[in-house]
């Protein structure tokens, strides 16, 4: 079951790779079902914040918390349930090329099953008719038992969506998910991730460097520029000067 949408918040956090400053101080909260498009030129930082978010990255300092519950204070098994609840779609996401589609879309399921189970379901398909529905919802039942190697990108994507699903998160962290795909094929994708979001009412935010694709799907712009929060508005009140000021000096638009 979806457990409600939580209050993700960040006070100071920051990461840092050796000398060099990623991202941070950065001060954010993010509401229950808000839906949040990350937006700044390439290096600012979005990826960063989505995985800190997902607990996949340790902050370097201050905090990251989920209804006021210091991820840097859990324990190994809360981490494992964060992650499920938080799930991240990775840029270039964590497929297997060359297991079938069920079998990545089953993948997204195991963080919430015991050990047994996981080794069970190396033997046997498990929980077809869950993983089928969930193939149905990103339009791909009838691919179930191919390849995913031999997918499209736009299908790929879809499976790599199917697969956040599956294990039942509350907040869909998805990274340029739209990345290299043509733009008919990438509307697609945003209509998906919309639908499916909207109808589990859960949190979404997406990183993107093609603003206008998400624009009319989302409630608010967080831009990053060098690490730091540079624009923070509602999406309604995103105008070109505002674009302008973000991606001031650097080569993109979007
Ligand atoms: N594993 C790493 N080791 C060292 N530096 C890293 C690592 N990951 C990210 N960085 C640095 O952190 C900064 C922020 O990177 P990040 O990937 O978060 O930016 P981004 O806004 O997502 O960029 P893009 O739009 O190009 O994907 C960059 O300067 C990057 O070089």
């Amino acid at each position: 079951m979806t457990s409600p949408a939580p209050t993700l918040e960040l006070r100071g956090a920051q990461r840092r790779w050796g000398e060099r400053l990623a991202l941070g101080p950065v001060d954010l909260r993010i509401a229950p079902g808000e839906r949040v498009a990350l937006a700044g030129p390439s290096g600012g930082g979005k990826t960063t914040l989505l995985r800190l978010l997902a607990a996949a990255l340790r902050a370097s300092g201050g905090s990251v918390a989920i209804d006021g519950r210091s991820v840097a204070a859990m324990r190994p098994h809360q981490i494992r349930d964060h992650r499920r609840r938080c799930a991240l779609i990775d840029q270039g996401a964590t497929l297997i090329p060359e297991v079938s589609v069920h079998d990545n879309v089953l993948a997204g399921r195991a963080p919430a099953w015991p050990w047994w189970r996981v080794l069970a379901s190396a033997l046997w398909p498990l929980e077809r008719e869950a993983v089928a529905a969930l193939l149905g919802q990103v339009d791909l039942r009838e691919r179930q038992w191919d390849r995913v190697g031999a997918l499209s990108g736009g299908q790929r994507q879809r499976v790599a969506i199917a697969r956040a699903l599956a294990s039942e998160p509350s907040v869909l962290l998805a990274d340029e998910p739209t990345a290299a795909l043509d733009p008919t094929t990438a509307a697609e994708v945003i209509a998906l991730l919309s639908r499916e979001t909207r109808r589990r009412e859960l949190t979404l935010i997406v990183s993107t460097h093609r603003l206008s694709q998400v624009l009319g799907e989302v409630d608010r712009v967080i831009g990053l520029r060098e690490g730091r929060v540079s624009l923070d508005a509602p999406a309604d009140q995103i105008d070109d000067a505002t674009l302008a000021a973000l991606y001031a000096g650097s080569r993109e638009r979007s």
